[in-house]
Formats: C-alpha cells, sequence, structure tokens
C-alpha cells in the first residue's frame, strides 16, 4: 500500500485551491509536484495550491512565526510561486478554522506579502486586511486582437495591469497572456484584468492570471481593479478622506473592497472547503517523470 498525502479542495468565489496540510514542512513541494496536482485531467485540478506550513518550519516564513502561527505558501497552477493570493489567503483561514487550529474572529497568516489580518465571520463571509496598493508610474497599452487599452499599473504584493473596456466579451478568450506595449512592461509577468461598470460604485472583471490563465476570480485583482477605478472616478480616499466602497463581480461571484483614508485596503468574500481526500504519493511520483 502506498504512502498517502492529505489534501482538500477548496475555492473563494470559484476560484480553485488544491490544499495540502504540511504543518512541518516535511515535503518537497516541487513546480513539477504542483503542475501535477493541479492538473484538471490528469490530478486534483485548481486555479492554484495552498501549502499549509507554520511559519516557524518554513525559511521564509520563519521570521514571522511570532506574529502569524501558519504560512500560507502560495503557488500559482504553472508551480511558479507569487507574492499574495487574495481568495487563496480566505481558503487558507477557512481550512485552519476547518481543522480546528481557528475560530470565529482575527487570525494573522503570513504571506510572501507580509502578514495579514483575516477576519472570519459568523455569517460565513471573510474579510482580509490586504494593505495598501502601490501605483507605480508608467504607460502601458494591453491589446486583444485589434483593439487595445491604456493599462493603469497597481501593485497588491502582486503586479496588476487594469484596463477599462466597454465590453468584456472584447477581452476575448484570454487562452494566452494579453500582449503589453512596450513588450518588456512587466518582466515578471502580470495579472491582467479587464473592467467595466455596472452602476454606482459596482463593477465586474474578467481576468488573466500570470502563472494560472483565466480564472473565475482574483482577489488581489479585484482590489487592483477597486483602487483604479476610484482614482478614475475622483473618489480617492486619501483625497477624499472618506472610505471607498466598491462592489467588484467577478466571473464566479462578488467581492467587496473599502479603501480608507489611510490607504489600508479591506477586502470581504466566501471562502469554501468542498472536499477532502488522499493523493496516491505513488501516483504523484510517477507524474512527475
Ligand atoms: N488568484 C489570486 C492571485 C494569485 C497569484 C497571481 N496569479 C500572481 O501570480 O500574482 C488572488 O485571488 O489574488
Amino acid at each position: 500500500m502506498s504512502t498517502r498525502i492529505a489534501f482538500l479542495k477548496g475555492h473563494g468565489t470559484e476560484n480553485d485551491f488544491v490544499i495540502v496540510p504540511d504543518p512541518e514542512n516535511a515535503m518537497d513541494l516541487s513546480p513539477a509536484a504542483v503542475v501535477a496536482l493541479c492538473d484538471r485531467r490528469a490530478g486534483v485540478g485548481g486555479d492554484g495550491l495552498l501549502h499549509v506550513v507554520r511559519s516557524a518550519a518554513h525559511p521564509e516564513a520563519k521570521d514571522l512565526a511570532a506574529e502569524a502561527e501558519w504560512f500560507m505558501d502560495y503557488r500559482n497552477g504553472d508551480g511558479s510561486i507569487a507574492e499574495m493570493c487574495g481568495n487563496g489567503v480566505r481558503v487558507f483561514a477557512r481550512y485552519l478554522q476547518h481543522a480546528g487550529y481557528a475560530g470565529e474572529g482575527d487570525l494573522a497568516i503570513a504571506t510572501r506579502g507580509g502578514v495579514k489580518t483575516v477576519h472570519l465571520a459568523k455569517n460565513g463571509e471573510i474579510t482580509v486586511g490586504m494593505g495598501k496598493a502601490r501605483l507605480p508610474e508608467g504607460d502601458v497599452t494591453v491589446s486583444v486582437g485589434e483593439r487595445s487599452w491604456p493599462a493603469r499599473n497597481v501593485n497588491m504584493g502582486n503586479p496588476h495591469a487594469v484596463a477599462f473596456v466597454d465590453d468584456l466579451e472584447h477581452a476575448g478568450d484570454l487562452f494566452s497572456p494579453p500582449p503589453f506595449s512596450p513588450a518588456t512592461a512587466y518582466p515578471d509577468g502580470v495579472n491582467v484584468e479587464f473592467v467595466v461598470d455596472r452602476g454606482p460604485r459596482h463593477v465586474a472583471l474578467r481576468v488573466h492570471e500570470r502563472g494560472s490563465g483565466e480564472t473565475r476570480s482574483c482577489g488581489t485583482g479585484a482590489c487592483a481593479v477597486a483602487v483604479a477605478t476610484a482614482r478614475r472616478d475622483g473618489a480617492d480616499p486619501a483625497v477624499t478622506g472618506t472610505p471607498a466602497t466598491y462592489t467588484v463581480d467577478v466571473p464566479g461571484g462578488t467581492l467587496v473592497i473599502t479603501e480608507r483614508p489611510d490607504g489600508e485596503i479591506e477586502m470581504t468574500g466566501p471562502a469554501v472547503i468542498v472536499a477532502e481526500g488522499e493523493i496516491d504519493a505513488d501516483w504523484l511520483e510517477s507524474s512527475l517523470r
């Protein structure tokens, strides 16, 4: 009988993740293993993977262990590493609650983008303190077919390019990353959000995620979109002195984003554990060859 590896599957607004609990960081979770696990036909399937490790046991997080017991070692579906995942951190918190490591209320989680405070509410919603956005200068144009749009750079720990479009269909099939001009604009890759207005302080997006392709939702992307939209609308909280709250519809649901006058951003949305089971370690090993 081969060794079994425990896993769970979860999603936040249909941005879905394979969850691998590994408190003592005992697994060698290579990029190839992540690709195999996230494969939707031959593996478990997911946009990304949440490796659940105690901060003290992970070289990238041990300095944060006094602030946050758990480290979200997030991986994209192509095996690459990203600084932050907004839907992932809610699902990560839901897993900790599900496993009995956390209850309702506040919880600190270490990420590559710093320690995030997560609030698990009674009604099942989870709110995350996402920190402040950075808005790097730079004129960039994103294109799909014959159409192009200016893109606003917003960094939420990870990079985003936000383009306002007339119709989400204009983003095309998004099978591959949309091209930019200049082509060298994002040497480390970028997540691209296409945005339309739905009403006052209400927008909708489609997203092409770095390392995952088109997904049904992106939490950091929704925050980037709220920030870019507030600047476009003349509703920058640092200027108006009042918080700006945006409802952001994603293909997989709805997220609510508030930016405060001090720049701090909060995101609220659902997080669901849908299954748990065991991975056959022999299968995983054989799928790496
Ligand atoms: N889906 C995530 C973002 C995951 C990381 C992203 N693909 C990147 O490479 O930066 C979210 O919900 O924020």
